[in-house]
């Protein structure tokens, strides 16, 4: 899978090649609310900025592994390695018979008509980017403004932080206007322990803003001893389970789930996207909080015009 443009970064892997057909039966409508497409290059080059290049991951990919899965709904993230160019992300929703809605990346130069054409095209959030492997920081300041400008839309903001950097960005994300979403859970140390120090400090951030939301996603990247999503292993990952069950119980109205689709980054191996969607049943063991989890949660929050 390489790009006919662009050589991929050093150690790139590339995303599992058929994967199982899960054994945990989605429930109807379920939404996969963390994925990316990439590229192809060839026809949406990758920012000059990156700091990665990844393999291409296309639009018709992603659909068809939805459908595998067995989820009938995407939210496609905009990741770092196409900047502030949303044009491949655009190009997804709009191909996806609204079958997904998404996540942009803009600057603080944007007008009042260009967020009006993303809404249109499906984009329902922006994303602040927090993790310095990945970005160099915007001002604080230029996040506020463009805060202020995707408000009056009904947008929320995704935030991607680590959990060592959560002090001292707190007073930042508690004075957002909107709803916020924390993707993977803050990115917890999960050799630590789940009622220590640091995952409580993330938890009294959503217990004291009931505006935070968080992805209880990404277990593959926060695993260190757990067993991998590979050779049929329907128990993976397990020393990162705790973590997403004590958000799932606490606030199982404010939790979303994705699988990370192609899983930019991973250096260790690339999961199993069936093996990793087995992995629910571990955090949210009952059917009605997958219920929650994969449709009512995402539904609420992408498609609210479709919620009674
Ligand atoms: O896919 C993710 O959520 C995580 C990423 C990549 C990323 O966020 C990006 O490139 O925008 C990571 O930890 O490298």
């Amino acid at each position: 899978m390489s790009s006919t443009v662009f050589e991929k970064t050093a150690g790139w892997l590339d995303w599992y090649q058929g994967p199982s057909k899960p054994s945990l039966a989605l429930p109807a409508g379920a939404v996969d609310a963390h994925c990316h497409v990439f590229g192809p290059g060839d026809q949406f080059p990758y920012a000059p900025e990156r700091k990665y290049t990844p393999c291409d991951a296309s639009k018709e990919q992603l659909f068809a592994l939805r459908d595998h899965l067995g989820f009938a709904r995407n939210v496609i993230v905009q990741a770092t390695c196409h900047g502030k160019d949303n044009r491949a992300l655009v190009d997804a929703l709009l191909s996806s018979d609204g079958k997904a809605r998404g996540v942009a990346t803009v600057g603080v130069d944007i007008s009042t008509e260009e967020i009006q054409a993303l809404h249109d095209a499906g984009v329902r959030g922006v994303r602040f980017n927090f993790v310095k492997r990945l970005v160099d920081f915007m001002p604080k300041a230029d996040l506020e403004a463009i805060a202020a400008k995707i408000a009056p839309f009904g947008w929320h903001i995704v935030i991607y932080f680590e959990a060592p950097d959560l002090p001292e960005l707190w007073d930042f994300f508690t004075n957002l206007p909107t709803t916020v979403v924390v993707d993977h859970m803050g990115r917890p140390d999960v050799s630590k322990p789940v009622d220590g120090e640091e995952f409580n400090l993330f938890v009294k951030l959503m217990a004291e803003h009931p505006n935070i939301w968080s992805k209880l996603s990404c277990p593959e990247r926060l695993s260190k001893t757990g067993l991998k999503a590979l050779d049929g292993e329907k128990n993976a990952y397990q020393d990162v389970a705790p973590f997403a069950r004590r958000l799932m119980q606490l606030f199982p109205e404010r939790v979303l789930w994705g699988t990370d689709w192609p899983h930019p980054n991973l250096k260790d191996h690339m999961p199993d996207d069936g093996l990793l969607v087995e992995y629910i049943a571990h955090i949210a063991p009952t059917a009605a909080e997958r219920q929650q989890l994969l449709v009512d949660n995402p539904m609420r929050l992408y498609w609210p015009e479709e919620v009674a």
